[in-house]
């Protein structure tokens, strides 16, 4: 047999390789869980000193230390997959590739750009300020005055979008940087990485184009909707419609405005707010409320150190904190948290099942290796919350909790329930899709930053057929108002669990032996679904993602075809509804503006001592 020929500066060493990842694991747990604590100390009391504290606990060191030993293995004859799977991951260094100054610019970039968004509120003139949560999201969310919407939305984009824009402009330099010395094109090229699939793109735009005509009737009906409560000065029913509008901040769901999509008024209600607050709901009850989901499914309960170290409200004694919610692993296998700003809504109560699903599968993989310890794809670990929250969602499960008190299965409740869970799944599809198409444009260099704001608003028209209520211009940084964009966390994954999702919970209601339609299933306290999920949580970042969605789907693809079964009813109705109204799909009219209400005051005259609208008196129907 003639000998291999070894590459001289390669070790091949199988053996060798695996003492190297063991000591490894064991250091990385030590040096990322001192960072974490480092980092949730400023996310909950945000000051100069945890500032500092948290620069100098870097991890880098540590990456760049084990990462370029990791690049000396040839792993070609290992025999042992995850050996090979870890020295991969090990040998993207990520931003530890950059020389130390660059480092440090860009940690501190970081750290400002997610401070700035948290710290910044929107003032009137009567010097009363009012920060996003709860102040902001409340006004967009049960305001109907077309002026106050705007005054939260556009206030929101001056306060915490415009300054971040040169921060965000060098940041885009260095987070390229990382990851070309990575051997990526680009950083959204390294983002599409963590997904492991040749197609990603293309399979997304498929998944897109399949799901497209649903959203298409979802807005023309909500388009109708809202031309009803604003009238015509501000909906134009072939145009798009005016982004503050939907109910919330980033028209991301569209739920906060289901009174005014109501299909059936008089049919059973949907949101259990009312009862919660009614019965003195608290932030504690409700993540003890999903708790005790998660454990009807035999899966894990929190340990008590979420209960003891968690900061599950906004602290009230003057401290500032991150309040976007977020779910935290210490990499210690026993400490877990969230950090949320709960408010007592329905809304937030999907929130806290987000949120939770998060730490269940930090629990479920908690003894794999570090490298391990992290969803199948990103798209999995977002959808392990809603899953269950797709349950909890259900009139008889909210009545079965209390939440609910009448609860009729006839067809117009049936449409009443999907419409709500529509206004915040199919509306957020194209937001979900368009958040990171804008971003690996803007990293792979097709949106300079001198066009940042117009190619975010020419997305925002293509995908959501949503227009800025105000013009809008490169003195301002839009997307900067989204958190994600200034915390530098992908996007793609949500549009990834919102499709996923469906095919789990199909899979799941099969396991829970559901029968009838999709949407009615709960499969609260099934043993059966529960071992689906937990089995496929155990697993982590240890095998490709197409494994783990064969273990539960029974095939390894992204399907939208069972969110489309999930809404058949609500498909039918739309299309009825919005043909009945001979209502267009999609927004010809893509130039019209919304006229803003000092046009529509100049405009009226005053007639006989009247002031009537210009308009309507010119059109004689005053
Ligand atoms: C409210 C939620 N907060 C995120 C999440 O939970 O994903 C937070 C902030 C960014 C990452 N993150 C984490 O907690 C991670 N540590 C989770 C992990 O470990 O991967 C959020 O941003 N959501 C929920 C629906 C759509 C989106 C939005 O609100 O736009
Ligand atoms: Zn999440």
């Amino acid at each position: 047999v003639c000998s291999k020929i070894v590459s001289t500066d390669k070790n091949t060493d199988e053996l060798d390789a695996k003492t190297f990842l063991n000591e490894y694991n064991s250091t990385a747990e030590v040096v990322w869980n001192a960072y974490t604590e480092a980092s949730w100390k400023y996310n909950t009391d945000i000051n100069e000193a945890n500032k500092q504290l948290q620069k100098n606990l870097e991890m880098s060191a540590h990456t760049l230390k084990y990462g370029q030993k990791a690049r000396l293995y040839d792993t070609t004859d290992f025999q042992d997959g995850s050996v090979k799977r870890t020295i991969k991951k090990l040998s993207d260094i990520e931003r530890a590739a950059l020389p130390s100054a660059e480092l440090k610019e860009y940690n501190t970039l970081l750290s400002n750009m997610e401070t700035k968004y948290s710290v910044a509120e929107v003032c009137r003139d009567n010097g009363t300020c009012h920060p996003l949560d709860p102040d902001l999201q409340k006004i967009m969310a049960e305001s109907r005055d077309y002026d106050e919407l705007l005054f939260a939305w556009k206030g929101w984009r001056d306060s915490a979008g415009k300054v971040l824009r040169q921060d965000y402009k060098r940041y885009v330099e260095l987070a390229n940087k990382a990851a070309t010395l990575n051997g990526h094109s680009d950083n959204g090229a390294f983002w599409r990485s963590l997904y492991e699939t040749p197609t990603f793109e293309e399979d997304l735009e498929t998944l897109w184009k399949e799901l497209e005509p649903l959203y298409q009737n979802v807005h023309a009906y909500v388009r109708r909707a809202l031309y009803k409560k604003y009238g015509s000065k501000h909906i134009n029913l072939k145009g798009p419609i005016p982004a503050h509008l939907l109910g919330n901040m980033w028209a991301q769901t569209w739920s906060g405005i289901m009174d005014l999509a109501m299909p059936y008024p008089h049919a059973t209600q949907v949101d259990a707010t009312p009862a919660m607050v009614a019965q003195g709901w608290n932030a504690t009850r409700m993540f003890q409320e999903s708790d005790r989901f998660f454990t009807s499914l035999g899966l894990l309960p929190m340990p008590k150190e979420f209960w003891e170290k968690s900061m599950l409200e906004k602290p009230s004694d003057g401290r500032q904190v991150v309040c976007h919610a977020s779910a935290w692993d210490f990499y210690n296998r026993k400490d877990f948290r969230i950090k949320q700003c709960t408010v007592v809504t329905m809304d937030d109560l999907i929130t806290v099942h987000h949120e939770m699903g998060h730490v269940q599968y930090f629990l479920q993989y908690k003894d794999q290796p570090v490298s391990f310890r992290d969803g199948a794809n990103p798209g999995f670990h977002e959808a392990i919350g809603d899953v269950l929250a797709l349950s909890v969602s259900t009139p008889k499960h909210l009545q079965s909790i209390g939440l609910l008190d009448k609860v009729e299965t006839n067809h117009e409740s049936d449409i009443n329930f999907l419409m709500s869970m529509a206004l915040d799944k199919i509306a957020f599809l194209p937001f979900g899709y368009l958040m990171d198409q804008w971003r690996w444009k803007v990293f792979d260099g097709r949106i300079p930053s001198t066009e940042y704001n117009k190619e975010w608003w020419n997305l925002r028209m293509k995908y959501q057929g949503l227009c800025p209520p105000v013009t809008r211009t490169e003195d301002d940084f839009d997307p900067g108002a989204k958190f994600h964009i200034p915390a530098n966390v992908p996007y793609v994954r949500y549009f990834v669990s919102f499709i996923i999702q469906f095919q789990f919970h199909k899979a799941l209601c099969d396991a829970a032996k559901h029968v009838g339609p999709l949407h009615t299933c709960d499969i609260y306290k099934s043993k059966e679904a529960g071992k689906l999920m937990g089995d496929v949580m155990k697993l982590g970042f240890s095998k490709p993602w197409p494994e783990a969605m064969t273990m539960i789907t029974g095939q390894p693809k992204m399907s939208a075809q069972p969110l489309m079964q999930y809404f058949q009813p609500l498909i039918q109705w739309l299309e009825a509804e919005n043909n009945k109204n001979k209502d267009i799909r999609g927004w010809p009219d893509y130039d019209w503006k919304p006229s803003t209400s000092s046009e529509i005051k100049s405009s009226k005259v005053d007639f006989l001592g009247m002031s009537v609208d210009g308009s309507a008196a010119m059109a004689g129907q005053w």
